[in-house]
């Protein structure tokens, strides 16, 4: 499997507090990673930094096996990698268009924005709250709604933060069960989680945050 993101020596301070020193951090194309850590070990900051929404101190850094400088973060991760908020903030447009956002940013053309927006919400299971404000749509809905939202733009790094928390078992399943065909497309996933509701997803590796410390499981996450 080919890789996506090396990182090395990776330290997150704030003021004097050191939160994590990280000696290597590897993230494989179209691989799922379970980010796990107690409250306050780090999850979010380490997700927002690999998005490019945190600053740290990064000694070398590679993607797709070039190096690259990670301040400022590169324009080719901008395009590519996508951060997902737990609670995803959504326009007060329509669904159509909080899903086709990123595209028309990305300068395709509106037939083209219709025909991905469309493709994704049936891949989400949107099609029945198509016409609902997006404000009144409920937790597993916005996180749907925020998955069609990256899907569509093809992003090669998916960040969630704690996708599936507060959501009931059968939202939660929802939302987990559009995991699988995002690694498929070659998009790597690393989602975080608390330990007491961890996602368990086949092929998962698991990245466990503890005491400033980032231990990778050889085993699945399953
Ligand atoms: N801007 C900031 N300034 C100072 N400290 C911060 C800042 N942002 C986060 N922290 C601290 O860093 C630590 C890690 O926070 P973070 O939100 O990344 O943890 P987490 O593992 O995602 O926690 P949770 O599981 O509760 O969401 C916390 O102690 C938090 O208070």
């Amino acid at each position: 499997m080919s890789s996506l993101l090396n990182l090395h020596s990776l330290e997150k301070r704030f003021g004097d507090r050191v939160l994590f020193r990280i000696e290597t951090l590897t993230l494989d194309r179209g691989k799922a990673y379970v980010l796990t850590g107690s409250n306050g070990s780090g999850k979010s900051t380490l997700l927002k930094i690999l998005g490019g929404l945190e600053r740290a101190r990064v000694e070398q850094a590679f993607f797709l096996g070039h190096a690259v400088r990670f301040f400022p973060y590169p324009r080719e991760m901008r395009r590519s990698v996508v951060y997902v908020h737990q609670h995803p903030v959504m326009f007060d447009t329509s669904i159509e268009a909080n899903i086709g956002y990123g595209l028309a940013a990305r300068g395709f053309t509106k037939g083209e924005i219709r025909e991905r927006v469309e493709e994704a919400m049936r891949w989400a299971g949107l099609i029945g709250v198509r016409n609902l404000p997006p404000r009144t749509l409920s937790g597993g809905e916005k996180q749907r709604v925020a998955l069609a939202r990256a899907k569509v733009v093809e992003p090669k790094l998916l960040l969630l933060d704690e996708p599936t928390a507060n959501l009931d078992t059968a939202a939660r399943e929802q939302v987990m069960q559009l995991l699988p065909q995002l690694t498929s497309m070659g998009t790597s996933v690393v989602i975080a989680c608390h330990d007491r509701e961890l996602i368990r997803l086949s092929d998962a590796l698991r990245l466990d945050l503890r005491e400033g410390r980032l231990c990778a499981h050889a085993e699945d996450a399953e």
